[in-house]
């Protein structure tokens, strides 16, 4: 049997990082990945297409809403046959750096087919079996399926296999309204189809600061039908094929009609193949395995990264979280995993971006804070490019100390990162004012908000009336 320092079971964003962290610090590192291509969820039906996806669809939106108030008349149907093959051609140049070759060459040992343990140490890939001093689960996870009466015999569409889908459907219902239903509906919509979200909660966005949440409702509604607090309980084909949709909310029921339905109600974390119990690893009743903070499970040589282990579903996560391993398993230097300054972006237009705490969590946990908020048409950037839509807002503890920031905004996933790394190395809000910003960026909007800060100090408390004396004395 062969014997590997550490092997990973998963080939995505979590088991990829570990498998080349692990292999350049000199371990003999396994690698089992049950899919033809290694790179996992976020690069073949993930991240990567949704956002390519995402493009395609801002870049028609842009010219038919642009180019009519700019004199251009653009009109048509769009070919998603052609969408999608824009979506493929960039999982394929990504692909690239996920290649076996890649991993091979930094001395990566490949096995090809589904992982399953045998015993603590022991793991089998078809008719091998390989030992692990330490292994790590990386599985990720897969949409979950509810069981609603006729839904597979009627057929519905995820995120697993939209990105190969040729024809537009006229109408779509999407079920379920969290980051996959409202970045795909809003970009579905924009290339074309009618879109209907049926969402079980009361509201969209619930983990969002309520200004953002609002905000984005308010633009999203503009585009999209929502249906709250409502389920969709049965489904059933028409003789002219269409999928005739029983909707429930509260006591009322009723029933519309959809050329197509598209899934994003969850996920479902990929353990069952695992045979866990040959190896004593603990699962929760929905199958994720939870670890402490150094990411062990319960069998301290096995650790749990990535979707699986229930956290944060976000390839940066996973991609943190595997880099913590590589440091507990390879080297043996304790390292626990800190979710504090964890950022999310959610790329519907514009886009909202979350780094810590929201104004309702602060005032929920009796922390006395301050916030600092400014609306993007306050930003000359974003006034000149037409695309003022949006805030931002800084909350601060009462040392000017950040704990949270949240915008939407046109590419603000990309522009609020600067409050990240104020974060991270505990910067105050005051700091972020004392850069210079390139005339006229978009992070302007930074400091306009921190100038609020400066501010308000400037003209309340003890400040003005020293400056005030000063003043009198220095003339
Ligand atoms: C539509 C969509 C959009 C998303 N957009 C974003 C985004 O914009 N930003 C973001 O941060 N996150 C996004 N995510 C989430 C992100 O894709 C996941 O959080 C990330 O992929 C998790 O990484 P992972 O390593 O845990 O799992 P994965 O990347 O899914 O990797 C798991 C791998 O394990 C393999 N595997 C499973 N079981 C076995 C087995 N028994 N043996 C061997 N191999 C096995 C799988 O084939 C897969 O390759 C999105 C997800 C979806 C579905
Ligand atoms: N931009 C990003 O970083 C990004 C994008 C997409 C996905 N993701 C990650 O993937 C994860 C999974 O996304 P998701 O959208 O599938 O899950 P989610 O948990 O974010 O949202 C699922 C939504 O479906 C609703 N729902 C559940 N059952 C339902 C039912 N029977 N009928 C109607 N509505 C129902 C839930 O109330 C919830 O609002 C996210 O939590 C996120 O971590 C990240």
């Amino acid at each position: 049997m062969k014997k590997y320092d550490v092997v990973i079971i998963g080939g995505g964003a979590g088991g990829l990082t570990v498998a080349s962290g692990a292999s350049s610090l000199g371990a003999k590192v396994a690698l089992i990945e049950k899919e033809r291509h290694l790179g996992g969820d976020c690069l073949h039906v993930g991240c990567v297409p949704s956002k390519a996806f995402i493009q395609a669809s801002k870049d028609i939106y842009t010219a038919r809403s642009k180019g009519k108030e700019l004199g251009l008349d653009v009109s048509g149907s769009v070919d998603l046959g052609k969408v999608n093959e824009r979506v493929q051609q960039s999982i394929i140049a990504i692909q690239k750096h996920d290649s076996d070759e890649r991993f091979t060459s930094l001395g990566v040992d490949l096995y090809k087919g589904a992982g399953t343990f045998t015993s603590a140490n022991t793991v089998r890939v078809d008719d091998q079996e390989i030992y692990g001093k330490r292994i790590v689960i990386a599985t990720g996870s897969r949409p979950l399926i509810p069981p609603i009466e006729g839904l597979n015999d009627a057929g519905f569409w995820t995120n697993e296999n939209l990105f190969k889908q040729k024809e537009l459907p006229e109408n779509l219902l999407v079920v379920g309204g969290g980051a996959i239903g409202l970045e795909l509906s809003q970009a579905l919509s924009r290339l074309g189809s009618k879109v209907t979200i049926v969402e079980k909660g009361k509201k969209l966005l619930s983990t969002e600061d309520e200004s953002i949440q609002k905000a984005a409702v308010y633009i999203l509604e503009k585009e999209l039908t929502i249906h709250l607090n409502s389920e969709v309980k049965k489904v059933q084909i028409t003789s002219n094929g269409r999928k005739r949709v029983t909707i429930h909310k509260g006591n009322e029921h009723y029933t519309e009609e959809y050329d197509q339905i598209l899934l994003a109600v969850g996920r479902k974390p990929n353990s069952e193949r695992l045979n866990l119990n040959a190896a004593g690893v603990f699962q929760d009743e929905r199958g994720f395995i939870p670890t402490n903070e150094k990411l062990q499970t319960n069998v301290p040589h096995i650790f749990a990264i990535g979707d699986i282990n229930g956290k944060f579903a976000f390839t940066h996560v996973a991609g943190e979280e595997g880099k913590v391993v590589v440091q507990n398993a390879i080297l043996g230097v304790p390292k626990k995993m800190s979710y504090n300054h964890i950022p999310w972006n959610i790329y519907i237009q514009p886009e909202i971006f979350h780094v810590g705490m929201t104004e309702q969590q602060a005032r929920k946990f009796g922390i006395k804070f301050s916030v600092y908020e400014v609306p993007l048409t306050d930003v000359d950037r974003f006034i000149s490019d037409q695309e003022a839509d949006g805030l931002i807002k800084i909350i601060t503890d009462q040392n000017g100390k950040i704990i949270g920031a949240h915008a939407i905004g046109n590419g603000s996933g990309d522009w609020m990162q600067a409050v990240v790394f104020a974060m991270k190395k505990g910067r105050k809000i005051g700091d972020l004012s004392q850069m210079i910003y390139p005339y006229p960026n978009h992070a302007a909007a930074i400091k306009r908000t921190a100038d609020l800060y400066w501010r308000s100090k400037l003209f309340s408390g003890t400040i003005p009336k020293l400056t005030k004396k000063y003043i009198s004395w220095f003339r």
